[in-house]
């Protein structure tokens, strides 16, 4: 049986480039791309516009129904009519319809006795982060919609799981893109959410080296359409969203806060990140939504994803294959060894939903600015940070595995060498109080590791307490799927 959430997610539940594919709901589009851009004219003129275009109106529809019995007035929403999404993933997503709707709606109606909870939209809610944090919203009784394009970065099965949990709570994760201006219209117009958590990212430091676009997609592209989507809302809602720890770059004054240097990326992943918060304080500024940026630090845990170290470590040592670690060139750092400051996930989570529970309100309407609204930057780190070697001594602990470590100098692949952060301002202002050690929280996602691609093994492993490296290597090799 697939494990439990237990309190788990940073995924790529990105986005893909829907802008050069042609839209196919014409007819609400327009409508509402008129109502954003129409100017007020004085009322005389509008008194007369309006009459004349009555009488056209009135003539051409008398003309049409005398001439067409059978023509009816198309609706808004075609009834139960699914709508394949903008995608360019290999995604048989469909969206739109009555029923469609009723999922959505229910899916985010809050659950709280007294009425008085959020309701969030989580976009990447299939990833890691994201399961995990819809999953603790729901818990409370909070509405939660999910929306996430399943694509295959990494084995797209492992987010369908993650999204038949959260089904059962409750939680309906809508199979679509975050550059879907359409599709987002669409779910403001359905659900007046009080709060989105924007999680959907193309993840990743290295994969940047291979598939650069991929992030100015997700990363630039989708976080500006999803702004435009908020800007227009009624209401706006609060957006709380995750920036990186890697927007650090090269900054070498340590702990990291959020008043250091973040202008100084060391890769094109980092550079989305910080063009993201960038482009959060343009939407701040011009239309008054309220935008907090979580800058994580090494998330880890269960249901975790399958692109990090950790992760492929655990796969690749349970294997007997070697995995290759860093160490610095000792090139004039402050740090000789490479260290992460790895953050357990249900710390990472109390910080969403401390951030979510803080964020004043958005304070435009119709895409106009009341006034100021808040601009929120925080580290959510763990505060220790651990070096990688380390991590394989962990993992051959629990894994009771010893490691083939192909030892190499960090290549200049975007990799920083030390990462540290300062969590003051989040202790303060979110009540962010990270309580999980490395040791205890790989040992949690060692036993989901075994457990999700491993059950034999895992439940031998109950029985006896211990562990066989040869069982491990030859079960392994037939039963895991990820990465
Ligand atoms: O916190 C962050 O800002 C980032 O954390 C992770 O990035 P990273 O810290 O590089 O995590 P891993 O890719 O899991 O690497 C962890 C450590 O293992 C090292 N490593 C990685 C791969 C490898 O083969 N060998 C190796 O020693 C890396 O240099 C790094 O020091 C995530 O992948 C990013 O999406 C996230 O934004």
């Amino acid at each position: 049986m697939a494990p439990q959430l237990n309190g788990a997610s940073g995924s790529a539940g990105a986005t893909s480039g829907a802008a050069a594919v042609k839209p196919q709901f014409h007819h609400f589009h327009h409508h509402r791309l008129a109502a954003r851009h129409h100017h007020n004219p004085s009322p005389t003129s509008l008194l007369s516009k309006l009459a004349f275009w009555s009488v056209c109106s009135l003539s051409l529809l008398l003309a049409f129904l005398l001439l067409s019995p059978s023509a009816a007035p198309t609706p808004r929403v075609a009834p139960d009519s699914p709508r394949r999404s903008l995608h360019t993933s290999p995604s048989t997503a469909t969206w739109g319809g009555t029923a469609w709707e009723k999922k959505v709606r229910a899916s985010a109606r809050v659950r709280r006795a007294n009425g008085r909870g959020l309701s969030v939209l989580v976009t990447g809610a299939a990833g890691f982060v994201g399961c995990h944090a819809a999953a603790a919203l729901r818990r409370r009784g909070d509405g939660v919609l999910g929306l996430d394009n399943f694509n295959d970065y990494y084995d797209p099965a492992l987010k369908r799981g993650r999204a038949a949990l959260l089904a059962r709570s409750g939680v309906y994760v809508v199979d679509g893109d975050i550059a879907d201006a359409e599709l987002l219209d669409k779910l403001f117009d359905v659900v007046p959410f009080t709060h989105v958590l924007h999680l959907a990212a193309q993840a990743g430091v290295r994969h940047a080296l291979v598939d650069p676009m991929s992030y100015v997609r997700a990363n630039v592209a989708g976080i500006v359409a999803l702004l435009e989507a908020a800007r227009v809302a009624d209401p706006q809602p609060a957006i709380v969203w995750a920036s990186s720890s890697s927007v650090y770059g090269l900054n070498s004054h340590v702990p990291f806060s959020e008043h250091d240097r973040t202008d100084r990326p060391a890769s094109l992943y980092a550079a989305t990140k910080k063009a993201g918060e960038e482009i959060a304080h343009v939407y701040n500024h011009i239309y008054g939504l309220s935008l907090t940026a979580l800058r994580f630090f090494t998330v880890y845990g269960p249901w975790g994803r399958p692109d990090m170290a950790y992760f492929f470590f655990t796969r690749d040592i349970l294997a007997g294959r070697p995995i290759t670690v860093y160490e610095s060139d000792g090139g004039g750092t402050h740090q000789t060894t490479i260290s992460r400051d790895f953050t357990y996930i249900d710390d990472i989570v109390k910080g969403c939903v401390g951030a979510l529970d803080t964020a004043g309100r958005s304070t435009g309407s119709g895409g106009k600015k009341r006034g100021p609204a808040p601009f929120r930057t925080y580290n959510l780190g763990n505060t220790s940070p651990v070096p990688v070697t380390q991590l394989v001594d962990l993992l051959e602990k629990l894994l009771k595995v010893k490691a083939v470590r192909r030892v190499v100098k960090m290549p200049r692949n975007g990799d920083v060498p030390y990462t540290h952060a300062n969590i003051s301002l989040a202790q303060r202002e979110l009540g962010y109080r990270p309580s999980t050690d490395l040791q205890t929280g790989l040992k949690k996602f060692v036993r989901w590791y075994l457990e999700y691609y491993m059950p034999g093994l895992a439940d031998k492993q109950k029985q006896h307490g211990s562990s066989n490296s040869k069982v491990l290597l030859d079960r392994n090799g037939s039963t895991n799927s990820a990465g």
